[in-house]
């Protein structure tokens, strides 16, 4: 009788040396190949966050125990069993405060609420990760992704942090997880590099916060407006280059974006389509019911409209 196979998970978890338990690819997967979906074991609705202070841990952990008590035997020893990162001089006696750290270790925003997700939390971090992940309000799910080709046996990564930072910063901000982060970006460089590593990333952060603002779906009309819109366009291709130059394809789609919108205000029809048709392709390749890829879909058609006109035109001129 022909062999029964069950279909193998992408991943499976283990020991990643130095870092406790990761989690594994089983199998080679292009970008966009979804690794693992996830439904939070606990997921609360926290009290308004204030800017810059974080989640108000006090103030939650009332709803996170009430979660918990309200779990099976097997769900709360799953919990229990997740990493959990004790600052110095923090209590961790008792299964509350362990929930509190353990929260705090491994919990992620779905926007609104904060879930935990007991098979995504086995997930080591990179400052160059080769996975992303979303919230899908539709499936109530975390869904996580690769967005880098992924060999059989490599690790997954992801990102707990924002990435637009220098090494230092980055390092200061995954103290409350405990570890120093020895990725191809943290330890892989050094000197020159290093140097050059973090000061890409110091300028595409300076980039997109002063191009994002300037965004506009109208056509520069006067000349002045053009000369602004064409230095804007210019400075959109290096924000490109630079992203793809540090390898930070988390936010490839973001640039790409930027890149097509201003090259639309100067009427360059052809790089508008490629840039806006290569952010929609990431964004899609991620979550197709995302707002991103629709808003991206949409503009990819209306600037290809554009460029078959503009095509038009020219081969009437030339009648
Ligand atoms: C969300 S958990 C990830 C899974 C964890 N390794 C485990 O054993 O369950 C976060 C913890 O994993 C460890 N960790 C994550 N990324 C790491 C990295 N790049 N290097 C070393 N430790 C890491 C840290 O202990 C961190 O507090």
């Amino acid at each position: 009788m022909a062999g029964f196979h069950l279909p193998r998970e992408n991943f499976i978890i283990k020991q990643s040396p130095g870092k406790g338990l990761g989690v594994f690819a089983t199998r080679a997967m292009e970008p966009g190949t979804v690794i693992m979906e996830d439904a939070p074991t606990i997921l609360i609705r926290p009290p308004r966050m204030h800017e810059g202070i974080g989640y108000p841990l006090d103030a939650i952990q009332i709803l996170i125990g009430e979660a918990f008590d309200a779990l099976s035997e097997g769900d709360q020893a799953d919990v229990l069993s997740l990493s959990a990162h004790v600052l110095p001089g923090e209590a961790d006696e008792t299964e509350y405060h362990r929930l509190k750290t353990v929260f705090r270790s491994n919990a992620y925003s779905t926007g609104n609420e904060i879930g935990l997700f007991t098979k995504i939390a086995r997930i080591n971090h990179s400052c160059r990760p080769n996975s992303g992940y979303y919230w899908t309000e539709r499936l109530r799910k975390r869904v996580v992704y690769a967005t880098r080709p992924i060999a059989e046996g490599e690790e997954i990564s992801v990102t707990y942090i924002p990435l637009l930072y220098s090494k230092s910063d980055r390092e200061r901000r995954l103290d409350q997880y405990g570890f120093k982060c020895a990725c191809e970006a943290c330890a892989g460089q050094s000197g020159n590099a290093a140097w050059a590593s973090d000061h890409r990333r110091h300028e595409i952060r300076k980039g997109f916060f002063e191009l994002e603002p300037q965004l506009t779906l109208e056509v520069a009309k006067t000349v002045m407006a053009r000369k602004k819109a064409q230095r804007l366009a210019e400075e959109s291709l290096r924000l490109a280059e630079l992203v793809e130059e540090e390898g930070l394809v988390d936010y490839y789609a973001q640039a790409y974006r930027v890149a097509a919108i201003f090259h639309a205000n100067i009427e360059m029809w052809e790089p508008a389509t490629t840039w806006a048709h290569k952010s929609y392709q990431i964004r899609n390749m991620a979550d197709a019911q995302s707002e991103e890829a629709i808003e991206m879909r949409i503009l990819t058609s209306r600037f290809i409209e554009q460029w078959n006109e503009e095509l038009r035109n020219k081969s009437k001129g030339r009648l």
